[in-house]
């Protein structure tokens, strides 16, 4: 898969694999992710996709393979390949007992962001945040949360965004506005996102590209609004269906 020049790629994994014992999470994927590029990591539960975007965040050492942020390679220049690295996820909420805006300036000085407080305030204004900037986290609503979080993960401008669900427990209105938001943030700049999500729907209305993992390995990649079609399928979820039950079926189809 590895298509393209380096200077259009921000991500790219090669032949990545982890495994616990003799279960193997993650199978030697290989993938891309362009500049401006959405891209949704999709699969059944157990399918390795939090396993994958914990070793891109350098949380998990992987048992072998490689991964590329910008041309840095992670295993070899770990500090440089992550300062343009964030990431949100519900499961991993900012801690409660502080309020907004120190939460902001602790995350700030950590990555040693120049010119803190005037990039707090203008994330504050950016994610409707000023009103809630001395109230602690942990009163929030799960929307208002997961605003603090986005604002939080682009605290060091990131080139790779990794957002695990970024939109599970939403009321349907608040999914819309966080969706317009990280797609705005994909098309103003040179950055990528790598999105995990089960909602078909969010997937087909926000991904430039999707790569589905199953047992492990990337199964299909593909346009999220093409690529149901060009496996007999009438919508995505049918397809994600299709994977999930018979991966191994799919995969002989596939075959040449
Ligand atoms: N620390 C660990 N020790 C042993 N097995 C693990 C460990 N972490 C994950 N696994 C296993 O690796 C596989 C992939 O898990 P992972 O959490 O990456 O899946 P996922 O696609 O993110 O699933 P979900 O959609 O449910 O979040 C699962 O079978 C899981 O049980």
């Amino acid at each position: 898969m590895n298509s393209g020049s380096l200077d259009t790629q921000v991500l790219s994994v090669t032949a990545l694999r982890k495994t616990y014992g003799a279960h193997t999470a993650v199978d030697g994927i290989s993938f891309d992710v362009r500049r401006r590029e959405i891209v949704g990591l999709l699969g059944p539960n157990g399918a390795g996709k939090s396993t994958t975007i914990n070793m891109l965040l350098g949380v998990l050492q992987p048992t072998s393979g490689t991964i590329a942020i910008e041309g840095t390679d992670l295993g070899t220049h770990r500090v440089k390949a992550l300062s343009r690295t964030n990431f949100a996820a519900v499961y991993s909420p900012l801690p409660g007992n502080l309020t907004v805006a120190q939460n902001l300036r602790v995350f700030g000085l950590i990555y040693g962001v120049k010119g803190l407080s005037a990039r707090i305030e203008a994330l504050l204004k950016e994610y409707d945040l000023q009103r809630f900037r001395d109230t602690k986290c942990g009163v929030l609503s799960s929307g208002e949360q997961t605003r603090v979080s986005l604002a939080k993960a682009m605290l060091n401008e990131p080139r790779l965004l990794l957002l695990d669900e970024p939109t599970a427990s939403l009321d349907p209105a608040t999914a819309v506005d966080i969706r317009t938001r990280i797609k705005a943030f994909a098309a103003k700049g040179n950055s990528s996102v790598l999105w995990t999500s089960h909602n078909m729907y969010e997937v087909e209305a926000v991904c430039d590209r999707v790569l589905f993992l199953a047992r492990g390995r990337v199964l299909l990649e593909g346009d999220p609004r093409t690529l149901p079609r060009e496996h007999g399928k009438g919508s995505l979820e049918e397809l994600f269906i299709a994977v999930a039950n018979e991966p191994l079926a799919l995969e002989r189809t596939e075959a040449p």
